[in-house]
């Protein structure tokens, strides 16, 4: 994804909100000795899988709704694979084309379903949208896809960076650009992150295999970054260190907003660049992201930023 890492790039040169400690990180790499943790997919167990299709048609409707989970305190992610691996549990069907028959229905519920689908007892954050982006998958699936994400998958011909640009061509929900200093900036978290699932998944098999997978960057979300401030990588100015630290809301856009995504990516490619250098080791985004990530997620006390956004 050159797009992506050049518009990191591009911004972090540029940043006046967020900065890089390059030092920081050599501190890190050195403290592993340029090993990265190996974090299973799926270390948590919530996701469903079955080894064809229909796992593939899960993780495409797992990440058309897998953003903005913090405006209700008790969500989390986890309800969102834990609830749709239930559902797809009970699809449960012997013929495929009944099975998907189901699948394509659930692309046309509304909030309340949805609510019930995923055992949620009250309005989710930005329902509306989740809502409309189920709608606008389900119908684009249907007129160029023949209804299965699985098509959508052979159509990229085992390249990562055709599967997104199929993605973000098909699919306006995955388009996660921003302006930043009048150039547009390219982060793609949701449609990258659907790649490194499926490549997770299957074990970089079948629908998993991507001979270009080392192109990929993390995902840039709102926990990789309180990661990499925690660990001294990402300075804030005192502006925005005040903000996130009293949760008040990053604005959807704004120089603060897109300098903390693209500093992330920016970061861990660094880090990436400097193991190869050091230790002589070829590592994956993906593989420093999910390690990160699941950092992240069992500290509870980290502040993290908080934007209203279908992105992530
Ligand atoms: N960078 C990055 N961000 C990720 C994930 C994942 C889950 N990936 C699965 C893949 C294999 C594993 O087994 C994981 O389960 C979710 N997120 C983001 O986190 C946020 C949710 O946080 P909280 O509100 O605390 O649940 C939200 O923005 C969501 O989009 C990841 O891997 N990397």
């Amino acid at each position: 994804m050159e797009a992506v890492r050049a518009s990191a790039a591009w911004v972090a040169s540029r940043s006046s909100h967020v900065t890089v400690d390059l030092q920081e990180i050599e501190k890190v790499v050195d403290k592993i000795q340029g090993n990265v943790p190996k974090v299973e997919w799926d270390f948590e167990g919530i996701h469903y899988f079955d080894n064809g299709p229909l796992t593939v048609q899960y993780l495409f409707v797992l990440d058309a709704l897998n953003f903005c989970f913090w405006p209700d305190k008790d969500l989390s992610y986890d309800h969102l694979a834990s609830g749709l691996k239930l559902a797809w549990r009970k699809i449960r069907q012997p013929l495929m084309l009944v099975a998907f028959r189901i699948t394509l229905d659930i692309f046309k519920i509304l909030g309340p379903e949805l609510r019930q689908l995923l055992d949620w007892p009250r309005p989710l954050p930005i329902e509306e949208e989740r809502v409309r982006l189920l709608h606008e998958v389900g119908l684009e699936l249907q007129r160029s896809f023949g209804g299965e994400a699985a098509n959508l998958v052979k159509a990229a011909g085992n390249s990562a960076a055709t599967l997104i640009e199929l993605i973000t061509r098909h699919f306006p929900g995955f388009r996660d650009h921003s302006l930043y200093k009048g150039h547009q900036v390219f982060l793609y978290k949701r449609a990258q992150i659907f790649v490194a699932d499926l490549w997770g998944a299957f074990k970089g098999q079948n629908y998993g295999e991507f001979r270009d997978i080392n192109s990929i960057t993390i995902f840039a979300d709102y926990i990789v970054p309180a990661v990499l401030r925690e660990l001294g990588i990402l300075k804030y100015g005192s502006n925005l260190s005040c903000s996130i630290d009293s949760n008040r809301e990053i604005v959807p856009g704004s120089e603060e907003e897109v300098e903390i995504r693209a500093c992330s990516i920016y970061a861990v490619e660094k880090m990436r660049d400097l193991i190869s250098k050091k230790f002589g080791k070829q590592l994956l985004s993906i593989d420093i992201d999910l390690w990160l990530w699941s950092c992240g997620v069992q500290n509870m006390a980290l502040s993290h930023h908080r934007t209203l956004s279908i992105y992530y």
